[in-house]
C-alpha cells in the first residue's frame, strides 16, 4: 500500500492510505528503521500491521523538502509542496528577517512563496504591516490581504489544486485560516482543545488536510528558522534580486563585505538591492558560517 504522511508525532506518523478518504483510511504507522525521519507530505510505502496500524517500509523520492537546521539539529517541516504560504498579520508585529529566512528556504527548493497579510480588520496596524511587506512585494512576491474573521474566499483561488503549507510566527492566524477553509480541521482543533481543557489552542504539530484538488498543511508557529544546511552561495542564490549581480564581483571569492569592486555592495549603493534585504543576507550568512564552525567543534 502507498500513502501520504498527514501528521508527524516524533516517533509515529499518521498516514492517509491512497485511495481511501483521510478519515477512514488513516493508519498509525511506525518507521521500520529506527532512524528514519519523515515529514508531512512524504509519500511512503506501508504494510498493515494491525487493524489501524502499519509500518512504513519505503520513502518515495521527494520532489522537494522544506526544512530548517542549526549547527546540531535538523527539523523537517514538509515535503512535496507546490508552494509555501507565509502568514503574517497586522498584530502582533512580525519579523521581516523571518520572512527572508522562509523565502530563502523555499527558493532554495524552487518553491513559490505566497504571502498572506491577515487581520486586516485591525486597521490601525495595517499601514505598518504593509510597509514591512513592501520590499517583498517589490521583489514580485504576491501579498494577499484578508481577515480570517471576515472571510477567506480571497485565498481559495490561490490554494486550489496546490500543495501548500502555512508557515509563520505564532499568533498570525494560521489555524484560524485553516479552520475557516477546512471544516474537518475545526473539528480536530476542538477535540484537542477539549482534551487539553483549554479554549486557547496553539498548534504543536503539523497536519495535512485535503483541499480542493490539492492539500494544505497547518504548521506550528515558528520562532527560529535556521538555514545551516545551505552554503553561503546557495543562500545568495535564494535572494532573487541578487541574481543579476552574482558572479560580477572583481574577486571571484568575494565575501561581499568591503571588497573593492563588489557587485552586490554596488547594487545596494545604487538601490537595486534593498539595504534591508542585504542586511538579512549578511546576518543569515554569518549564522551559517558560525554553525559550520560549531558543528566542526571549533
Ligand atoms: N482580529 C482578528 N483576529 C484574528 C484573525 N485571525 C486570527 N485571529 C486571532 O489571532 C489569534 C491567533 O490565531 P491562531 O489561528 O491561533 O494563530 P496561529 O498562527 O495558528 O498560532 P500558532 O498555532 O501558535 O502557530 C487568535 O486569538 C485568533 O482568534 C483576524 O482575521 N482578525
Ligand atoms: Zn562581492
Amino acid at each position: 500500500m502507498n500513502g501520504v504522511i498527514v501528521a508527524a508525532f516524533g516517533r509515529h506518523y499518521e498516514v492517509a492510505v491512497s485511495g481511501r478518504s483521510v478519515k477512514d483510511g488513516s493508519l498509525k504507522c511506525y518507521p521500520r528503521g529506527k532512524k528514519s525521519v519523515f515529514a508531512c507530505g512524504d509519500e511512503v510505502g506501508i504494510e498493515a500491521s494491525g487493524d489501524d496500524q502499519g509500518v512504513i517500509t519505503t520513502l518515495h523520492p521527494r520532489r522537494n523538502l522544506l526544512w530548517r537546521s542549526d549547527a546540531f539539529r535538523e527539523k523537517l517541516i514538509a515535503a512535496n509542496l507546490s508552494q509555501v504560504v507565509l502568514v503574517t498579520a497586522t498584530e502582533p508585529g512580525f519579523s521581516d528577517l523571518l520572512i527572508s529566512r522562509c523565502i530563502a528556504a523555499a527558493e532554495s527548493q524552487h518553491l513559490r512563496t505566497l504571502i498572506v497579510l491577515n487581520k486586516t480588520d485591525l486597521s490601525d496596524s495595517l499601514p505598518q504591516a504593509r510597509r514591512m511587506l513592501a520590499p517583498f512585494r517589490e521583489l514580485g512576491y504576491q501579498v494577499v490581504e484578508l481577515s480570517a474573521r471576515e472571510g477567506v474566499e480571497g485565498l481559495l483561488p490561490h490554494l486550489a489544486g496546490q500543495r501548500s503549507i502555512f508557515v509563520g510566527q505564532s499568533g498570525m492566524g494560521k489555524s484560524t485560516l485553516t479552520n475557516a477553509l477546512i471544516p474537518e480541521a475545526r473539528a480536530a482543533t476542538r477535540e484537542i482543545s477539549e482534551a487539553l481543557n483549554s479554549g486557547k489552542h496553539t498548534t504543536t504539530f503539523a497536519r495535512l488536510y485535503p483541499l480542493d484538488g490539492g492539500w494544505l498543511i497547518d504548521s506550528p508557529g515558528l520562532q527560529a528558522f535556521g538555514l545551516a544546511h545551505l552554503t553561503p552561495e546557495e543562500l545568495a542564490a535564494s535572494f532573487v534580486e541578487f541574481h543579476d549581480h552574482l558572479g560580477k564581483c572583481r574577486f571571484r571569492d568575494c565575501r561581499h563585505e568591503a571588497e573593492p569592486g563588489c557587485a552586490l555592495l554596488a547594487a545596494v549603493e545604487s538601490g537595486a538591492i534593498a539595504a534591508r534585504r542585504f542586511e538579512h543576507f549578511r546576518q543569515i550568512r554569518d549564522e551559517i558560517r558560525a554553525a559550520k564552525r560549531q558543528s566542526q567543534g571549533w
